[in-house]
């Protein structure tokens, strides 16, 4: 089942987001390929989740974030939620509810007071199941599943929305290789095939510039490179980013290989490390 989006455009024009006095992300300018898909990367801490979470108004924020072209603050909180969602790091489970009944919470912002569910939201819910592959789990109460099974449900809330625009904080975590992998071909599809315009904050680096049209870096607070995967993730600028010796290779066909190196108990020198020397 296919819904086309119109592909739209999401842009932050200097945003700065705080949690008390001092901006966390500062002064940030990204834009998000429309109906691509945009990684976001960075160090822990360097504010990816912040810089989400000001874009969808979860933090107090400085400046303008804008949906094709017009200020997204114009925007109801119900009509806000129809064009844009986001799968984000922590969230509590719901008790008493099954895998479908969470999956329609989704359908909020569509949903008109003391209205019933309608065919259209029938439709998206099960839509949403489908593809994130969770038909046998559908009546299953959402507190006897895994971590990795929770992750999928609430990606499923997430595309009963049918929002234009995806947001996702690393929705790899608690994912098995090949929920890793089935995950990542959905992305690249919700965008190629239905139009989505995606954000996605990925820690691995490799998986990055896999999926990627676009990659935006983000260091103590602030963007430091947009671009191509290639352009933007050298081995100088990731080595000097992530505190880390990098070498970075280009694949035959297409992707980059993306390796760290450690640098083990001794250092060039080979003299004990401090940790170590500690530890003895
Ligand atoms: N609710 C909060 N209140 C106060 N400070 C916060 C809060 N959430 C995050 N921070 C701080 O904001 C900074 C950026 O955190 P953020 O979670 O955005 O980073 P991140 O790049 O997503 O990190 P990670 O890769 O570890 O998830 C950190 O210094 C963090 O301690």
């Amino acid at each position: 089942m296919q819904i086309n989006h119109t592909p739209a455009t999401l842009r932050t024009e200097s945003i700065s987001v705080s949690y008390g006095a001092a901006p966390v992300v500062i002064d940030a300018d990204i834009e998000l390929l429309p109906g691509g898909v945009t990684a976001l990367i960075g160090p822990n801490g360097s504010g990816k989740s912040t810089l989400l979470r000001g874009i969808c108004r979860l933090a107090q924020t400085r400046g303008q974030v804008t949906l094709d072209g017009s200020d997204s603050a114009a925007l109801s909180p119900r009509a806000f939620a129809r064009r844009l969602t986001i799968l984000a790091q922590q969230r509590p489970t719901p008790g008493g509810l099954t895998v479908t009944e969470v999956v329609e919470l989704g359908r909020h912002p569509h949903r008109r007071r003391f209205s019933r569910t309608d065919d259209a939201s029938r439709r998206a819910v099960q839509r949403a199941i489908e593809l994130t592959g969770l038909e046998e789990l559908a009546h299953r109460p959402v507190t006897e599943l895994s971590g990795g099974q929770l992750q999928r449900v609430w990606l499923a809330t997430c595309l009963a929305q049918e929002t234009d625009v995806l947001l996702l904080d690393e929705p790899t975590t608690f994912l098995d290789l090949k929920h890793q992998m089935s995950l990542l071909d959905l992305i690249r599809d919700l965008a190629d095939t239905h139009g989505l315009t995606i954000g996605v904050v990925l820690h691995d680096l490799e998986q990055a510039a896999d999926i990627a049209d676009r990659v935006i870096l983000v260091a103590e607070g602030r963007i430091t490179a947009t671009g191509t995967p290639a352009e933007v993730m050298t081995a100088e600028r990731l080595s000097g980013t992530f505190g880390v010796d990098i070498q970075v290779t280009e694949l035959p066909f297409g992707g980059l290989a993306v390796r760290a190196q450690r640098a083990g108990r001794r250092g060039a020198a080979g003299q004990l490390t401090e940790p170590a020397l500690l530890s003895a």
